[in-house]
């Protein structure tokens, strides 16, 4: 590591040529697919879960970094991206549905997520909430809609954990914890739409401190049907978020 790099993802200011917005999906595979949709990408580090690449759009650089899975981990990515510069992050996720109307392969715009993660808490006290910036979440809805993509506009779970926190009782123990038992029917009958587990983070991180975050996240499953998601469907449904992020950050710059 030079002096000059952030401790863990082995990037420097000069690494960024000035770039101010950063996509962040949690996948590090999926880093390059989302810099190869752009001008001139580069690949830049790989250290641990953080993959980055540089690209352009109508010359300006644009990064894309991954943040691997939960909050404690976007939060480093955050803050050291933060720290070479970057001001506005578009997350670009997977995620489970939990209302019956949505359909596999449909987009999710985040408005706002609940805060079952721990990290967040580490930037803003539980009463704060975890809300997406509004010009983040307006180009990622207007992208989305400009790309056709069968879209919708809401509030996301955010949980530390894939089972138990999100209640998948196929699992090992096939036993919930008590405070997340019958969670899943709560929020869905509070129109909640779906699952994953990093905005929570992302939004209370970037909202506290003057940053923007907006979060699209391509559905894999629908909990309402099934537990675990198919292979088969994820990556027609992961290229259409990645072509809307995108062109959610053309949009922004
Ligand atoms: O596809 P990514 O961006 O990783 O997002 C979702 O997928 C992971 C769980 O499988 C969690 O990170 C969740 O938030
Ligand atoms: O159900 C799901 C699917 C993807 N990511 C999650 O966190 N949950």
């Amino acid at each position: 590591m030079s002096k000059a790099e952030v401790f863990h993802l082995g990037l420097t200011k000069a690494d960024l040529q000035g770039a101010t917005l950063a996509i962040v999906p949690g996948a590090p595979e999926r880093v390059r697919k989302i810099a190869e949709l752009m001008d001139n990408p580069q690949p830049l580090a790989s250290h641990r879960e953080f993959t980055s690449w540089r690209a352009e759009i109508d010359g300006q650089a644009v990064i894309v970094c991954s943040t691997g899975i939960g909050g404690p981990s976007t939060s480093i990515a955050v803050e050291e991206l933060a720290q070479l510069g970057i001001r506005t992050f578009l997350r670009i996720g997977t995620t489970g549905a939990i209302q019956p109307d949505i359909q596999v392969g449909d987009v999710l715009v985040t408005t706002g997520a609940v805060r079952l993660d721990g990290a967040s808490r580490h930037f803003a006290p539980i009463e704060f909430p975890a809300v997406a910036d509004f010009s983040c979440t307006t180009a990622l809805v207007d992208a989305a809609k400009a790309l056709g993509a069968s879209t919708h506009i809401g509030i996301t779970a955010s949980s530390d954990t894939f089972y138990s926190g999100q209640e998948r009782y196929d699992t090992y123990s096939g036993r919930v914890v008590s405070a997340f038992q019958g969670s899943l029917q709560e929020w869905q009958l509070m129109g909640v739409l779906n699952y994953e587990m990093e905005s929570a983070t992302l939004f209370t991180q970037c909202a506290s401190q003057g940053l923007r975050a907006g979060m699209i996240a391509g559905v894999i499953v629908n909990r309402t049907q099934q537990e675990i998601p198919d292979e088969s469907t994820m990556q027609n449904t992961e290229s259409m978020a990645i072509r809307i992020v995108v062109e959610a950050a053309r949009r922004l710059l």
